[in-house]
């Protein structure tokens, strides 16, 4: 995780600072590569102990082609909440009264929460996030981009066209409305000496909270893909656009490069899983996790 604190330390050293559409400004910086072979472990952050189960649910909410919330936070993941219930309270005409991040703003979103859960109709009008991941994944303008990457790896490995773009032109003003534009916007697979590997372009990176869910995200998509495709892992290459710091996160982050690296963890996956929509919660199994304590700090929505 050597390379994670050098990009945090890099931030911090060589960042410049800017505003941004969330209120919360960041030190940032454009353009920067991080490299992970998979074989040396599974590249879960050793400093700060990372919630796995949300990154697992998450991936497989994507997978399926979910873009309601409402998965999600019936098991207990509430990662995406705050931008459905942003958009709730604008169009209610509430986002005055609730000023984000108040305390009566926290309030409000675990009574959206509650709602969600409990009430089928409430989570179909709210917990919606749009046309995200899942959808572009899935049924990019009719397309299943994930079916077929695995068709096309399997039948031509060698194929330098292996993509998944989340990046739909057409579909990002509604995105931009009830969730967000993807982060990650572009995947590549490679295959080399039977080892698949994997390059992820994410063009805005909050690097405190969202990046350690990003790099565990795409190892496990690339151990996953490569189980279903009877090939050995290679590389996850991280490369970002903007990668930034906010400015409420750098007490933390200054908490978090003072801690010592421990042994990454192991990911064992069921090998009996053979199709890749297949996979459930239960087929992953995180082995030798010995973190550090969680840093709490506020998202910027
Ligand atoms: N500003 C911002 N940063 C992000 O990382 C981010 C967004 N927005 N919007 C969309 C998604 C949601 N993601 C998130 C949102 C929250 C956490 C977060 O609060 N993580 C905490 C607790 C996680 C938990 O216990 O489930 C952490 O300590 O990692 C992480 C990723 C990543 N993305
Ligand atoms: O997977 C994700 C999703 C989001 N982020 C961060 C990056 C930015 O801080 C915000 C998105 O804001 P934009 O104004 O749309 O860039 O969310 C992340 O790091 N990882």
């Amino acid at each position: 995780m050597q390379q994670y604190h050098d990009l945090m330390r890099h931030i911090l050293d060589q960042g410049t600072l800017k505003e941004n559409r969330t209120g919360i400004n960041t030190i940032s910086v454009f353009g920067y590569q991080m490299r992970f072979n998979l074989q040396e472990g599974f590249p879960l952050v050793t400093t700060k102990k990372v919630h796995l189960k949300s990154i697992i649910h998450e991936l497989l909410w994507f997978i399926a082609g979910d873009t309601n919330i409402r998965y999600l936070v019936e098991n207990g993941v509430n990662i995406w909440n705050e931008w459905p219930f942003q958009n709730y309270l604008n169009e209610k005409g509430l986002s005055n009264k609730l000023p984000k991040y108040s305390d009566a703003w926290k309030a409000e979103l675990q009574n959206f929460k509650e709602q969600i859960i409990t009430d089928e109709s409430f989570a179909k009008e709210w917990g919606e996030l749009g046309p995200v991941y899942g959808r572009q994944w899935r049924n990019f303008e009719g397309i299943d981009q994930m079916a077929q990457l695995i068709e096309d790896i399997k039948r031509n490995p060698n194929s330098r066209r292996h993509i998944i773009s989340a990046w739909n032109p057409k579909d990002i003003p509604v995105m931009a409305k009830s969730g967000l534009p993807p982060c990650h916007t572009l995947f590549q697979f490679y295959v080399a000496d039977n080892k698949l590997s994997c390059q992820l372009y994410q063009r805005s990176a909050d690097v405190f909270l969202g990046v350690p869910f990003n790099i565990a995200s795409y190892a496990l998509l690339t151990m996953m893909v490569a189980q279903v495709c009877d090939l050995e892992l290679g590389d996850f290459v991280h490369t970002f656009g903007d990668a930034h710091l906010y400015e409420n996160h750098l007490d933390q982050t200054k908490e978090q490069l003072s801690r010592n690296f421990r042994a990454l963890p192991q990911m064992k996956i069921n090998p009996e899983v053979k199709d890749f929509f297949s996979f459930k919660f239960e087929d992953f199994e995180l082995v030798n996790y010995d973190p550090h304590p969680a840093i709490r700090a506020q998202v910027a929505v």
